[in-house]
């Protein structure tokens, strides 16, 4: 990722000069930060699609998921990473490698601290870690402001700011759609000079049944108890397309599985006579058919996997 000029497909020199004479910028940044502080959350409000799951549970984001902020002066690709923290399970252990090999390609790192916490120990240790990812610019971004009073952000950035020098310190709130704009500028600014890295249409890199299988698991997740999210999974397994009629397209049937690790998790996700499981289901179906724009059969079976999360050849198969 680090050297993109020259490499892409989409336009010459020319289609990527932006109005004016603001050189067209381009390249990736990574949201780093505690669990729970509003990385995925920040993504979407920068892209404005559904790209990476968000939900009140920590450390449910697993993929490095892209979305891509298109500009008339540029093109900010947004590589979501899990959080940084101690590995305890195999899984734990491949999740901090990607994170390393995420960072270490980054243009610019955008370093999270929610305005309603004080800066503790925990964003310490990540911001010392950022020592190790020299090449990336720095920025640090408070999330979350709008759950923060005007003297409590004020303290905050001042704290912020005594941890490093940050090429930018802002402050956003991405529920109340505050500043969101002010920290794409600040971030592209920080990009190199490159042509366009992705065509226009396109907001995120990960395949569609990626996608889909992200929706199943987050519709799983909701209210489901505290053990479930570390142990859960989905994969889309097969896909129908059904004949429509008049020429329009038919209904799209969809074949997936949640894995979990342990029987009484099984029992916990279908739920008592299945009322838990149709839920999901209809959960899940509602954004898939709003993802997809179309209308969609969708199919779950809960699948026990014994101890995934310490089993190569399962990591595998589940697409870690
Ligand atoms: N009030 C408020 N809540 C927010 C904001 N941004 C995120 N949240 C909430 O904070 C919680 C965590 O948000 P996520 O975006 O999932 O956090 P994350 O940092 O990606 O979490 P992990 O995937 O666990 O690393 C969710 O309940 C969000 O709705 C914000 O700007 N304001």
């Amino acid at each position: 990722m680090s050297e993109h000029a020259g490499d892409t497909g989409t336009g010459g020199e020319t289609a990527a000069a932006a109005p004016g004479d603001a050189p067209y910028r381009a390249g990736f940044v990574s949201f780093v930060g505690r669990p729970n502080v509003g990385k995925s959350t920040l993504t979407n409000a920068l892209v404005g699609e559904k790209i990476a799951i968000t939900s009140p549970k920590p450390q449910t984001t697993r993929r490095a998921i892209r979305g891509i902020v298109h500009r008339p002066d540029g093109q900010l690709i947004i590589v979501d990473t899990p959080g940084i923290h101690r590995p305890r399970t195999l899984l734990g252990e491949r999740l901090n490698a990607l994170v390393e090999a995420t960072l270490g390609d980054v243009d610019v790192i955008g370093f999270c601290v929610p305005a309603n916490e004080k800066v503790g120990p925990g964003d310490r240790f990540i911001n010392e870690r950022l020592n190790d990812f020299p090449r990336a610019r720095k920025v640090a971004i408070l999330t979350k402001v709008d759950e923060a009073s005007r003297s409590e952000i004020i303290d905050q950035l001042a704290q912020l700011g005594a941890l490093r020098e940050w090429d930018a310190v802002v402050p956003i709130s991405s529920v109340a759609g505050e500043q969101l704009d002010v920290l794409a500028d600040v971030l592209l600014g920080l990009m190199p000079e490159s042509p366009p890295l992705y065509e226009a249409a396109q907001t995120t890199d990960e395949g569609e049944d990626d996608r889909i299988a992200e929706l199943i698991r987050e519709a799983a997740l909701e209210g489901a108890r505290e053990e479930l999210p570390h142990s859960l999974a989905a994969t889309v397994d097969d896909r129908v397309e059904r004949e429509g009629e008049d020429g329009r397209p038919g209904l799209l049937e969809l074949y997936a599985s949640i894995y979990v690790e342990r029987d009484s998790q099984k029992g916990i996700v279908i739920g008592k006579g299945g009322a838990r499981l149709r839920e999901v289901g209809e959960r899940a179906r509602r954004e898939i058919e709003a993802l997809l724009g179309r209308r969609v059969y969708l199919s779950l079976r809960v699948k026990v996997l014994k101890e995934w999360q310490r089993d190569p050849k399962a990591l595998g198969r589940l697409g870690f």
